[in-house]
């Protein structure tokens, strides 16, 4: 940080709180001054850059109960309180309850400047800290970002809103390579859950004798730490259950009683630990058909059915293909670091003319191949207007802002401080690409 530290001062009597502004400025602090502890409250929160020195006696408010108030507000944020008393169990209270340091009046320049000092680069690495996880959870959200424009897929967005703060389970429905497992992603990134883990569980690989070990984690003989079973990993996240239909029958009953159980118990723990899970199963098969059969397990397939998302084949929203292949060729070309390859009259025709029995999985490896020059090559007749890079970059520009606005629903100031643009520079942009913010708003 290049600026000076910032100290809010909270005294009572106004002389002090000056000859302590002007000591600050002097030791290079950029202090703010209150009289009163309700109007130093005004302007704290989770973002406030600084630090809090506070008197404890004060009338009205006192400065422990400043404290309590900040501390709610950001049990993160450093208050140092002054007392004229050497009141130490006091100071021993109120250290206990996160107060960041007391010091006892007369305090010293030198000393008060050390401790500012400390909690202002302490309040700094916080802040920081906080920033770089804003920016991977929003690389994170940008990893599931779904595209698509189709009735389908907006309706999709829609659904997955909800379904993420309803926390119920959900079962997801369709073929492979339809989507199923970015689905079950965004609806998790959404969700309140979304600080805690996404656990994949690929069902047709566990068999019986792994099952227990796999779900419930392993006592290391004698030495070494317990290896945690992945229904232990997923506590308090989501557990994504890939291909549900391939779990064997005896396995299926397993799964339900553990899950249904709200507890478990792993190997070498001496007591039952909660277990509190989002479950959202995936399969390509026709589960209610399996029931009938008798192949799948009723009580199951009706515990997670809850709410069913069935994704249709690619083949059944077409419109979606450029988008989605423009965006993978993107991805592609970025992660292997080429240049963007023109999309030739033969790339174009194949998009429109198969039907992509793999669907998006089937669709990416083809714009990966097209990103790596494998694709049938056809000479660009005349006047085809295979896109340049400009054309591309612009898509992708206006595919960013649209997942800026979709995650602001519609705030066009939030949006360009997600992107980062100047106001005028965003309008600009707006207006170039059609795209209106109200469109974003929900309902
Ligand atoms: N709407 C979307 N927008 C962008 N990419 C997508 C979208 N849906 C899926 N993808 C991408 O397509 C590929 C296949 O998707 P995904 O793995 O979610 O499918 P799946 O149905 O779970 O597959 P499987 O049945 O084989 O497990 C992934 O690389 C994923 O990132």
């Amino acid at each position: 940080m290049t600026d000076a530290p910032l100290v809010r001062l909270v005294d009572d009597d106004p002389d002090l709180l000056e000859a302590q502004a002007q000591g600050l400025h002097l030791a290079g602090f950029r202090a703010e001054t209150f009289t009163d502890a309700a109007s130093a409250l005004d302007g704290l929160g989770r973002d406030w850059p600084g630090v809090v020195l506070s008197d404890v006696r004060m009338p009205g408010m006192d400065g422990f109960q400043l404290f309590q108030r900040i501390h709610a507000l950001d049990p993160d944020l450093p208050v140092i309180l002054l007392t004229g008393h050497g009141d130490v169990p006091m100071a021993v209270a109120a250290l206990k309850q996160g107060v960041y340091d007391f010091l006892t009046k007369p305090v010293g320049g030198d000393t008060l400047a050390a401790a500012l000092t400390r909690a202002a680069s302490n309040r700094a690495l916080v802040l920081e800290n906080r920033a770089l996880r804003r920016q991977q959870q929003d690389s994170a959200a940008r990893e599931t970002r779904l595209i698509g424009q189709s009735p389908f897929m907006q309706h999709l967005r829609e659904t997955i809103s909800r379904l993420a703060e309803a926390g119920s389970d959900v079962l997801i429905l369709g073929p492979g390579g339809s989507g199923k497992e970015t689905v079950a992603r965004a609806i998790h990134r959404q969700s309140p859950r979304r600080a805690r883990a996404f656990v994949h569980i690929a069902c047709a690989a566990l068999d019986e004798a792994r099952f227990e070990a796999e779900m419930l984690g392993t006592e290391q003989q004698g030495r070494g730490p317990r290896q945690p079973g992945r229904l232990e990993t997923a506590h308090r996240g989501t557990l994504y259950l890939d291909e549900i239909e391939a779990l064997a029958p005896p396995l299926q009953a397993r799964l339900l009683a553990l899950i249904e159980a709200r507890q478990i118990q792993p190997p070498g723990t001496a007591a039952p630990r909660p277990l509190d899970l989002r479950v959202i199963a995936a399969s390509h098969a026709d589960l209610p058909r399996l029931v009938q059969a008798g192949a799948f397990r009723g009580d199951l397939y009706y515990r997670l059915s809850g709410a069913t998302l069935t994704l249709p084949p690619l083949a059944e929203r077409r419109e979606d293909i450029p988008e989605l292949f423009r965006h993978f060729l993107l991805a592609a070309s970025a992660r292997l670091n080429l240049p963007v390859a023109p999309v030739t009259g033969a790339v174009k025709a194949r998009l429109v003319g198969y039907g992509w029995p793999g669907n998006l999985r089937e669709l990416q490896q083809f714009a990966e191949s097209h990103a790596l020059g494998l694709t049938p090559f056809d000479p660009p007749a005349e006047g085809d207007e295979a896109p340049g890079l400009a054309d591309l970059v612009g898509e992708y520009e206006a595919e960013l802002i649209r997942e800026a606005l979709r995650l602001a629903q519609g705030n066009a100031t939030q949006a360009m401080a997600r992107l980062r643009l100047p106001r005028k520079t965003f309008y600009d942009k707006l207006t170039r690409h059609g795209i209106r913010p109200a469109d974003f708003r929900p309902g």
